[in-house]
């Protein structure tokens, strides 16, 4: 090979090594979706918006990168983890999408992963494996969870934040203690992610009445976790009838379809597939308010007053500001009212644990 070749090829290796450990993107303007006025002109990008996922290289993180890279919302997607990036960034990367996906590896890349996004979604931690509750994930997943939200607080403390991490249930009030201490927290725009509860009763319920589940609209409103997860099924659109039996064959479907997930993967994890979707089309509907859009309306477990308990989820009106209105919950029959005092007691004690973790 002839030097000039020979250097060539080194600045190939070097455009593609820059291209896995970026320089810090200097992002200019908000909300244009570009890292430069220059790279926005040269390829055409559309306006977007910018979207991070922490935790990008996880087995929820991987499914979701790829399935955000083909948002057409997203002009900038930034894929964070402190393990195996720059890997995830250049297999999403070669895309055809109009994306541009970025990579940043630990702690001491968390700013110019952060700054300047519009939407925050954070899947990183441990997972469950069989024999295990979500509340078992709490003395790991905490202390990640507050770390992540403190950089958001710093870095993008105006995003909107979906947190995906177990237990939910705690994780949403760690996030907001943590939101609160910094002086940055805005209560519309924290969101725990309960749209899998969603996704799957809308497809147990189709099951049952041998319809379409996209045609369905199940709302299910309360929690993440066993019981606090409360599928209100006198309130499925379109209006359907349910037999004693069913209802009960379907609450327990719906409470327990993580387990089940988490007991045929058989220590391989928990759901990560049917999570990125719920998660992205979650995004989406995010996405889609911020952009102005309206009549948006998801399941989401947010700082509430619907109930006296401080944390809730229920159906909410998202708007550019994040949660625009909490809708009321509806009439519930006999067999939802008991099962919401229920939800309610073990909802009210995972919170008290989130708080206390970052009060104490
Ligand atoms: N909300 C829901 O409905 C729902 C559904 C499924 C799973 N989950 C939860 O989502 C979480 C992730 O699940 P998974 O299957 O993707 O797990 P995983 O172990 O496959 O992936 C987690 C990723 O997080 C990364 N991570 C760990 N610490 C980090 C940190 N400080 N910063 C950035 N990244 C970090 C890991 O390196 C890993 O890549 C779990 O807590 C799980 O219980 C929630
Ligand atoms: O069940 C789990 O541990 C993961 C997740 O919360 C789920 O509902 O699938």
């Amino acid at each position: 090979m002839s030097v000039q070749q020979n250097s060539d090829v080194n600045v190939r290796i070097a455009r593609i090594a820059s291209h896995l450990n970026p320089p810090n993107p200097k992002v200019e303007g908000d909300g244009d979706g570009c890292l430069t006025r220059a790279h926005c002109r040269s390829k055409g990008a559309a306006p977007g918006f910018k979207v991070a996922i922490l935790g990008a290289a996880g087995g929820i993180g991987q499914p979701l990168s790829m399935l955000m890279k083909m948002n057409p919302l997203i002009s900038v997607l930034h894929l964070y983890d402190v393990v195996n990036t720059p890997g995830v960034t250049a297999d999403v990367s070669h895309m055809d999408t109009g994306a541009v996906v970025r990579g940043f590896l630990g702690a001491s890349q968390l700013e110019d992963a952060l700054t300047g996004m519009d939407l925050v979604i954070i899947p990183a931690g441990v997972a469950r494996k069989p024999g295990m509750t979500r509340d078992d994930l709490f003395n790991i997943n905490a202390g990640i969870v507050k770390s992540l939200s403190e950089a958001v607080a710093r870095f993008c403390p105006k995003a909107v934040v979906n947190i995906i991490s177990n237990p939910v249930n705690s994780t949403v009030p760690i996030a907001a203690e943590v939101f609160k201490k910094a002086g940055t927290y805005d209560p519309k725009k924290l969101l725990g992610v309960t749209k899998l509860d969603v996704v799957r009763a809308n497809t147990f319920v189709a099951e049952v009445l041998g319809v379409d589940p996209r045609d369905l609209d199940v709302p299910v409103i309360g929690g993440h976790a066993g019981i606090t997860i409360l599928p209100l099924l006198s309130q499925v659109k379109p209006p359907s009838t349910f037999t004693a039996k069913e209802v009960e064959y379907l609450t327990d479907r719906i409470q327990n379809g993580g387990t089940e997930v988490v007991e045929a993967k058989a220590g391989a994890g928990s759901a990560t597939l049917s999570m990125a979707f719920a998660a992205a089309k979650f995004a989406e509907s995010c996405l889609r308010a911020l952009r102005g859009d309206a009549g948006i309306i998801e399941c989401a477990y947010i700082d509430s007053q619907v109930t006296e308990i401080p944390y809730f989820a229920s159906k909410v009106r998202l708007s550019r500001g994040g949660v625009e209105e909490v809708l009321p919950l509806g009439p519930l029959n006999d067999y939802e009212r008991e099962s919401l005092e229920k939800a309610k007691k073990e909802l009210a004690s995972s919170i008290e644990k989130g708080v206390a973790f970052v009060r104490k």
